[in-house]
């Protein structure tokens, strides 16, 4: 049989309805429309062509790159996607997603415009906005430096205020100073939002932004002063290359005083240094905004691998044939299902985790603006938490799809290797995901011990409030079916991350140095931040395979027993046998234009062979029939061979 009846034969048994489906994935009909025309729009225009990248060398690819962007912006002003000077709108942020290239415009729209918006005064923002709305400057995020990205505050760059001028004067002190990683950099940004330490009268005041522009906006030439590049080729070969990260350092480069973004700490005429009635951990808000957006497009990388996978599992056969019938679909196999389905449910619940996050993003800039800084903390342990376990899970996923397809999840038209080569270092921008999970475990820590003064713990934390219950509670669940009732799962998180939280205090107070203990116990604090992140996706949605895959966990903290956990084992086994018939309607319910997949392997109508057979022929080795090269080096050899066998 064919792949193309496969995958009909695979729809009619879909059990609920796919149409209602993709407008729960969507969000809602309204977004359901947008995305599903935008995605249309951009696959059928040739200029976001894309089958052709991975042959790219770099500079052709980055040409190609900045051919999109600016095309894509054309395509953003005429078509009215946005208001009259913004991109920051959902069509925008659309048409990004579906274009599908890293390019300079998600660091201008995505951070250095983010940046001017929390950073920057009211008469900062109106001066710099517009120029950056109407894309008559490009700007980039330049915080990380050679030798510091994770350490914030040990940045070297210096901004040193002089007096005489009214000017501040940005300098790379050191090799290890020099800016190195902001995307857009290398090659296309006019202006950088440049993280340095303020340096008044000799005293240090840490860290601070300020809007340094780098080129000449006629010649594109950068100003005196300012040395620039491209860092080079990193992992994967089209994937990333197509943004410039970028390399910069300043020999006294000369601002205005008026460039230092002031919203929360400023700089008199007078060299006087006054911080606002505000925490300085707002000059961190950019980075918070960034980790909800990245948690949010975790679920969209996932999904793409999940579906490429579940329609090849469904087209694919291998073994079990009985009398010349058909093989077995590998879909069939339980434990092609025990690794698929869960990556299946687990982009489900990125992308309704993703949603709540929004939600907790925006109530947090509501309270904000109205001067209520009371749920920063949580926002930034959520964000961080979040961002490290969702893109580790996605990223881990990509590539068990991959394996999920065999060998030719190693082709590059499977799509698998770019989307993971693409997607991999979501693990580390945007803070590394150990470091992040660490501020989560001093979050938590930091409850537990506030516990015992009264205060009450709020928001994702707030379950710690039970503690007393949670430290007795044991699971009573008896029978496979009681691990369906949501609250039971709940309670068991619960009952984990409190468990590990509590053991990790414990063990923290026997050191009479409380940094050297959280040193010293740090991967112990990683393991209980996991678990309060792991609960907080479960308390948006049910995931009884993450009970099953830390079971360990479970069992160590005494919250159920062995067989309890072979019944949720069980359990799991009759939901992959409920989930198997439904499992190609739930990947179609994503909507994702065979454009957008960009595989073969994933192809909406399942005719697999066929392409992969006629993709094989387009590769530029096969132009000549005999190689390059055949002449010089093979021939030789063989005529080598031959002489030696003639003696
Ligand atoms: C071709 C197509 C074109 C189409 C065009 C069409 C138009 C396009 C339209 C739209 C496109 C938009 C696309 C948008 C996508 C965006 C994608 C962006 C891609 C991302 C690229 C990556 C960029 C980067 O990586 S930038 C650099 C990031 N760097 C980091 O993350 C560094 C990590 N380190 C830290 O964050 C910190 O230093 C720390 C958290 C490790 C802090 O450590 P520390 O405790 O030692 O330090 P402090 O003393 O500073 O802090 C103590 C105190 O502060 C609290 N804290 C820390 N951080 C925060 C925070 N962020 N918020 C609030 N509070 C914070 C901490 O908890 C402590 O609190 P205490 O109460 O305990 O004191
Ligand atoms: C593709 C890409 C794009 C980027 N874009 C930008 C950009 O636009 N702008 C920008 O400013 N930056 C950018 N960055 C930089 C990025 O934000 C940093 O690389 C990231 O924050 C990690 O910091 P690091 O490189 O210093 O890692 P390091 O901190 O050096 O990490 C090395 C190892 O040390 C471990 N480690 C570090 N500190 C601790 C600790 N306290 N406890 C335990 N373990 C620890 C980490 O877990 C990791 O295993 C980008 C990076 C990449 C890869």
């Amino acid at each position: 049989m064919e792949g193309v009846d496969h995958l009909a034969f695979e729809r009619n048994k879909a059990q609920f309805d796919v149409d209602e489906m993709k407008i729960v994935w969507a969000g809602s009909r309204e977004d359901f429309e947008l995305s599903d025309r935008i995605s249309r729009l951009v696959a059928s225009d040739p200029v976001f062509r894309k089958d052709d990248r991975a042959a790219l060398g770099r500079k052709e690819l980055f040409k190609n790159t900045l051919r999109k962007a600016a095309h894509a912006w054309k395509r953003v002003i005429e078509l009215r996607l946005s208001g009259e000077f913004s991109a920051l709108e959902p069509e925008a942020y659309k048409l990004r997603a579906f274009v599908d290239q890293p390019a300079f415009t998600d660091l201008h729209w995505g951070m250095f415009v983010p940046a001017i918006q929390g950073q920057g005064t009211d008469e900062q923002q109106q001066k710099w906005l517009p120029l950056a709305y109407r894309m008559q400057i490009i700007g980039c995020y330049a915080q990380t430096e050679l030798g510091h990205g994770s350490n914030v505050q040990g940045l070297e760059t210096t901004a040193t205020f002089d007096p005489k001028t009214d000017e501040f004067v940005i300098h790379s002190p050191t090799l290890t100073s020099s800016k190195w990683w902001p995307g857009g950099l290398g090659k296309v940004s006019t202006h950088a939002v440049v993280y340095a330490r303020l340096i008044i009268d000799g005293q240090d005041y840490g860290v601070h932004g300020f809007i340094v522009q780098l080129r000449s906006l006629d010649d594109h030439l950068p100003l005196p002063g300012i040395t620039i590049g491209d860092i080079g080729m990193k992992f994967g070969n089209a994937a990333y290359n197509t943004m410039d990260n970028g390399v910069l350092t300043f020999d006294h480069v000369r601002i205005p005083r008026n460039q230092m973004l002031m919203r929360v700490s400023q700089v008199t005429r007078e060299g006087k240094y006054v911080h606002s009635n505000v925490p300085r951990q707002l000059v961190y808000g950019t980075m918070v905004y960034v980790r909800q957006k990245i948690v949010a497009d975790a679920s969209v990388a996932l999904s793409r691998a999940v579906c490429i996978a579940t329609r090849y599992s469904a087209v694919r056969r291998q073994f079990g044939s009985h009398n010349g019938g058909l093989e077995t679909q590998v879909i069939d196999y339980k434990t092609q299902q025990s690794r698929l389905f869960p990556l299946l449910a687990s982009a489900y619940a990125f992308r309704f985790v993703g949603e709540w996050l929004l939600w907790l993003y925006t109530d947090v800039t509501e309270r904000l603006k109205a001067k209520d800084f009371s749920t920063l903390p949580e926002a930034h342990a959520c964000t961080a938490g979040l961002k490290s376990l969702t893109t580790t899970a996605t990223a881990d996923g990509i590539e068990e799809c991959r394996k999920l397809c065999g060998g030719h999840g190693y082709l590059c038209s499977s799509g698998l290797p770019e989307l993971f080569a693409v997607y991999v270092p979501a693990c580390t921008y945007e803070g590394d995901n150990i470091v992040l999970l660490l501020q989560v475990a001093r979050h938590l820590v930091k409850t537990v011990s506030q516990l015992s003064t009264g205060n009450k713990p709020v928001g994702t934390t707030a379950y710690m409030a039970r503690l007393e219950q949670l430290l007795q509670y044991h699971s009573d669940v008896k029978k496979a079916e009681d691990w369906l009732k949501p609250n039971v799962v709940l309670e068991a998180f619960e009952a984990r991350a409190a468990r590990m939280c509590v053991a990790c205090a414990q063990n923290l107070s026997k050191f009479s140095n409380p940094e050297e203990g959280f040193q010293e116990l740090a991967a112990d604090l990683v393991e209980a931040a996991v678990a309060h992140c792991q609960l907080i996706v479960v308390s948006n949605v049910y995931a009884l395979s993450l009970l099953h895959k830390h079971l360990g966990d479970f069992i160590s903290t005494g919250c159920i027993d062995p067989k309890q956990g072979s019944l949720a084992n069980e359990q799991l086994r009759n939901l992959y046998s409920q989930v198997r018939p439904n499992a190609v309607a739930l990947v179609d319910a994503y909507n994702y234009t065979d454009h957008y997949l960009g595989s073969i392997l994933g192809r909406y109508d399942g005719n697999v062979y066929p392409k992969l057979y006629e993709e094989a022929w387009k590769d530029p080795l096969n132009d000549s029939i005999v190689p390059d090269g055949f002449k010089e080096y093979i021939q030789p050899l063989l005529k080598q061979q031959l002489r030696n066998a003639r003696l």
